[in-house]
């Protein structure tokens, strides 16, 4: 018998099943585990019996469909080390559910490409009259094409194939690399130079950091080189912050390389097609993967670039399970594959601006937008404490607003959703509504009468009168999209307005749809949050205001100012993108505060050090690391308990340069009906804190009884 390690979907490390060959490593195989037939990944093979042998269970049946490759089992391991998450838990949250199946799979069939061979040259092309043949006898002739590229020039392509082959005219291969077409756009001086810098590095682990204010062109950057390394028949990863960017960045992909095969990899992909198209790039037929953080565990044969696009984004860290940070794996990954990775951003996350600083990532800027008529917007603040306010309109937004209407502009209403919810308030008592599970407050929604929690999704009816003193006159306070539209529409009655939220763009059509709207000229008003600001290329859009940019800044959590900063640089971005000068106008209470100055001058630079420098204070990161322990229970207490007691016994073992706090409740302290804490343990030597948190996990792994739940969570995002 031979004894192997399989990795399964369990919090257990691999466990040890027998069989009578050996079976390669990454095979997927069926066991048993507590009387289910379960599948799972050989992880290690030729092992010692570790526990008595007429105990060890026989692997029920081997798939030798596929293996996956040593390179993804390798990050696999890596992210379950550092994330201190189980490894087979690990392998079940980077495998698409097509590949979780207990069945074998059959696998993508490589495409063809076609080229005219020699023979096949020297022949009198198509006569002028057939003129779509005579299109795909070029295309033959410049580059070989697959079938699917051919029939987009003319559906009966297979015909002419046919025909070809059968004349020997044709050659043949399923290795070759499609032709792609020039760009539309010559790279200005500062966007060359960057690209340049990436190229003179392609076939060595490099990191840069490309540093473009928005508009700037970053895209066409990557694309370059991206052309480069595809060219060369490698594939590239394209990792890219939310769904919401998708449908655009994909239509610009898809115009610059029109017949790469390519796949696509987010959470709106079906499931057989991303099944489908995990092992199309894991064969290395499908030569340039895009998509969200998950994509970042996608197998790939040949990886030549990585690019993350937005990289100080938050959407890059799952913020549940398996809390891994795609950013930071991607660059991982790209020393794994000893390729350039190239991190994209005009507002760059601290972490990796010091990164550039310091000199181990190489810092590439774009200063200028690339449409030179395009300037900047021009920012300006207004304090509004002393401002009446009309559903969070000051008269001076409204007016300006009115003003670009009358004058044909495009406008975007901008809500920093934070802080921002509309709820309701009794106007004599004061109460306000809090969710009864959460130490949420209840949103109002005004079209369905509810008031919803949004963090655990109760809903009730809204109340008739005031719970704490029966008082009728119930207020609504904050504004929501909701609202905000109708003040708009009182104030513009003419203009015709769209609110962007989740809902109103949850179909994949819904944002090409709002993009005809808007180069056909149909709208003249947006109202949105943070999906609104986010890479959209508006062509009209001259007016941005932004109602309470403030919210998040009486917030505890130390990456507040970073967050709004990128925000508010991110929706002044939209504005006169095209030939149209833009302007941007931010609504305050705090407008003394130093986030404003550098987004007055739209200085990163400025905004970086500042901030950095008070990070230095408080050895925050990046000059420190941390994770946190986290807990729940039904009680408050019981979950502080429980982290201070471990934290007790595991004081004395603790490495000298690692410091670990008292429990604490979380900013968000219940959720679904239980009660949240947290323990923060740093270090300015990363090595040494997960020495201290493999102590923590060790002693956190006997507390599995689900009475209190606990996680680790390296490199938290949220506090
Ligand atoms: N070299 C160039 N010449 C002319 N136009 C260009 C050039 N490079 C980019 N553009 C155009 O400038 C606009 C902005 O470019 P792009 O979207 O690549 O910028 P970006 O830096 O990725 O923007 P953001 O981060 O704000 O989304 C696009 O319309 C693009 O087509
Ligand atoms: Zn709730």
């Amino acid at each position: 018998m031979i004894y192997h390690h399989i990795a399964l979907n369990t919090i257990l490390p691999p466990l040890t099943y027998s069989h009578t060959a050996e079976i390669p490593l990454g095979s997927r195989v069926l066991v048993k585990l507590r009387g289910k037939t379960q599948i799972g990944i050989v992880w290690a093979n030729q092992v010692q019996a570790d526990i008595d042998v007429n105990k060890i269970l026989p692997i029920i049946q081997v798939f030798d469909d596929f293996r996956l490759p040593e390179n993804w089992r390798e990050l696999i391991q890596f992210t379950s080390r550092y994330y201190h998450y189980p490894v087979g838990q690990t392998v079940f949250t980077a495998l698409p559910s097509l590949l979780k199946e207990n069945k074998a799979i059959e696998l993508p069939e490589a495409p063809t490409f076609y080229t005219l061979n020699a023979v096949g040259k020297t022949q009198t092309p198509p006569p002028k009259n057939h003129a779509k043949k005579l299109a795909i006898w070029h295309a033959l002739l410049s580059g070989s094409l697959n079938l699917a590229a051919l029939k987009k020039i003319h559906p009966k392509a297979r015909d002419f194939i046919q025909e070809y082959e059968q004349l020997g005219w044709l050659e043949s291969s399923t290795l070759a690399t499609p032709p792609i077409p020039p760009s539309q756009h010559i790279l200005n001086a500062e966007q060359a130079a960057a690209a340049a810098a990436v190229k003179s590095h392609l076939f060595e682990y490099k990191t840069f950091l490309l540093h473009g204010i928005t508009g700037s062109g970053k895209t066409e950057v990557y694309f370059d080189i991206m052309a480069d390394v595809l060219a060369r028949g490698k594939q590239v990863l394209f990792l890219l912050p939310e769904i919401n960017l998708t449908p655009q960045l994909l239509t610009r992909v898809a115009q610059r390389f029109p017949d790469m095969p390519t796949a696509v990899l987010h959470s709106q992909t079906a499931a057989g097609a991303r099944g489908r198209d995990y092992l199309r790039a894991m064969l290395g037929q499908a030569k340039l993967v895009i998509g969200t953080r998950l994509s970042v565990f996608t197998p790939m044969a040949d990886l030549g670039l990585v690019v993350v696009d937005e990289e100080h984004d938050n959407s890059f860290k799952q913020d549940n399970e398996l809390r891994y940070h795609a950013r930071d794996l991607a660059v991982w990954r790209a020393r794994q594959a000893a390729c350039p990775i190239v991190l994209g951003s005009a507002t760059p996350s601290l972490e990796t601006w010091h990164k550039a600083q310091s000199g181990a990532y190489q810092l590439l800027t774009l200063s200028n937008r690339a449409n030179e008529l395009a300037q900047l917007p021009e920012i300006s603040v207004l304090d509004v404490r002393r401002v009446p306010l009309d559903n969070g309109f000051s008269p001076q937004v409204l007016q300006l607003l009115k003003e670009n209407f009358k004058n044909g502009g495009l406008s975007l209403v901008y809500l920093n959703r934070r802080g921002f919810a509309p709820a309701l308030f009794c106007a004599d008592c004061g109460h306000t509504f809090g969710c009864p599970n959460c130490s949420a407050k209840m949103v109002l929604h005004q079209r369905a009468r509810q008031l919803r929690c949004h963090h655990c999704d109760f809903r009730q009816p809204v109340p008739h009168s005031c719970a704490e003193c029966g008082n009728q006159d119930l207020t609504a306070v904050g504004q929501g999209t909701q609202r905000v539209e109708e003040t708009l529409k009182n104030a513009l009655p003419h203009a015709k307005i769209a609110r962007v939220d989740r809902d109103s763009t949850s179909r994949k059509t819904d944002w090409a749809d709002l993009y005809a709207q808007i180069a056909a000229n149909e709208l003249d008003v947006l109202v949105g949050t943070q999906m609104l600001a986010k890479g959209h290329d508006f062509a009209r859009l001259n007016l941005v205001v932004v109602l309470n940019a403030d919210g998040s800044l009486f917030s505890s959590d130390f990456r507040a100012p970073e967050r709004l900063f990128a925000e508010l640089m991110q929706v002044s971005g939209r504005a006169g993108r095209a030939e149209h000068r833009g302007r941007v106008l931010i609504q305050t209470r705090l407008p003394e505060h130093e986030i404003f100055q550098a987004i007055k001058a739209q200085d990163f630079v400025l905004f970086a050090e500042h901030e950095l420098a008070q990070r230095q204070l408080f050895n925050l990161p990046p000059f420190g690391f941390q994770a946190a322990i986290r807990a729940d229970a039904l009680k408050m207490s019981e979950a502080i308990d429980f982290l201070n007691e471990i934290r007790d016994v595991i004081a004395p073992l603790l490495p000298k340069n690692v410091w670990q706090m008292g429990a604490v409740a979380m900013l968000m302290a219940r959720l679904a009906e239980r009660e949240r804490a947290q323990i923060f343990v740093e270090s300015a030597d990363r090595a040494a804190l997960h020495r201290a948190l493999g102590l923590w996990e060790q002693v956190l792994a006997q507390y599995r009884d689900g009475k209190i739940r606990w996680h680790i969570d390296v490199d938290y995002q949220e506090m």
